[in-house]
């Protein structure tokens, strides 16, 4: 394994009666993808700020990129590209002007900055509208701007907080073929988000946050493993009364959480499909679909969850 590229030790930090991030130990190698996931206010983006150096942390250490972030702020900037849940540029200005007045702030070579933009603007399919005033920009037309400053300060490492949110499924799917390209660029990427699906097709490890520290991380086929060791998931479709508790007394079934109405989730050690069927029916219920689901990244959260809930 190559030296982390970015690295946490009891990484802490408070506000007030608050611990938002609690002795947070973590550790990214260089070209990883990685997904911070986990409930509003589990800490994830007071992580990212320290990273950053944008926020100080109330004890413990960060390095980025071989830079404790507090001490050397502008040589972690210069080598990771932010990207903040809501982007923000000079509306009045054009992409060409935003990103201009962005490679000077980053000191980039003069001599170099037409050729960078030229370059990032073409990557990011936003070359013919280079000089349209921002405003006039969709939300996806701004994230991938976004992308296009990264591209041209040649970051290490990309920090993106919530990069799909608000996106339309096609600039979403965009979006998420640019991150994979950064990825075989070399790039490390560090990425929050809800989206457990959109997480999961990206990137290559994620860390379940809760309260501030690292519940579970792993790479996604590692952790349905580990946490749902082989279970089977069953999903269904039923319209009845008092479905949930008739199916947790199946023999071998081990959770059922309901999805949306009328829709169950069951897990079990074993295939139970018959048996749910039948339950379905003796409880006067109508079964209007049943799907063995390939278990995912949601099932990993809501099991993880359930058993942090389970504990408190
Ligand atoms: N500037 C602040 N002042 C006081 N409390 C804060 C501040 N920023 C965050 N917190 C608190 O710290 C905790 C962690 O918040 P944080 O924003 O890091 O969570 P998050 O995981 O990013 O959540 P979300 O998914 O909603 O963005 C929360 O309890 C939040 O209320």
């Amino acid at each position: 394994m190559s030296e982390p590229i970015i690295a946490t030790q009891a990484l802490t930090k408070r506000y007030g009666q608050v611990l938002a991030v609690d002795r947070l130990d973590f550790a990214i190698e260089p070209g990883e993808v990685v997904g911070l996931l986990g409930p509003n206010g589990a800490g994830k983006t007071t992580t990212i700020l320290m990273l950053l150096g944008l926020t100080e942390p109330t004890s413990g250490q960060a390095r980025v990129a071989g830079f404790d972030p507090l001490r050397a702020p502008l040589e972690v900037k210069r080598r990771v590209g932010y990207m903040p849940d809501s982007v923000g540029f000079y509306d009045h200005l054009s992409a060409d002007a935003n990103l201009r007045y962005g490679a000077e702030l980053a000191a980039l070579p003069a001599g170099e900055i037409e050729a960078r933009m030229t370059a990032a603007l073409e990557r990011v399919r936003l070359a013919q509208v280079r000089r349209r005033p921002v405003r006039t920009f969709s939300r996806g037309m701004r994230q991938r701007l976004a992308i296009a400053e990264i591209l041209m300060k040649r970051c290490d490492i990309a920090i993106l907080d919530e990069p799909t949110s608000g996106l339309d499924p096609q600039s979403t799917q965009e979006f998420l073929a640019l991150i994979r390209s950064l990825k075989q660029d070399g790039m490390t990427i560090l990425l929050s988000s809800h989206l457990l699906d959109q997480v999961q097709s990206v990137c290559d490890r994620v860390a379940l946050f809760n309260q501030g520290r690292v519940g579970l991380t792993g790479r996604v086929d590692a952790l349905i493993a580990e946490v749902l060791g082989g279970a089977h998931v069953v999903r269904i479709e039923a319209q009845g009364e008092g479905l949930a508790p008739r199916l947790r007394a199946i023999p071998g079934v081990t959770a059922v959480t309901e999805e949306a109405a009328g829709r169950l989730r069951i897990e079990a050690g074993a295939d139970v499909r018959a048996a749910v069927a039948r339950t379905v029916c003796e409880a006067g219920g109508a079964l209007l679909g049943l799907e063995v689901g390939q278990a995912s990244l949601h099932d990993v959260y809501a099991s993880h969850f359930a058993e942090v809930r389970h504990a408190a």
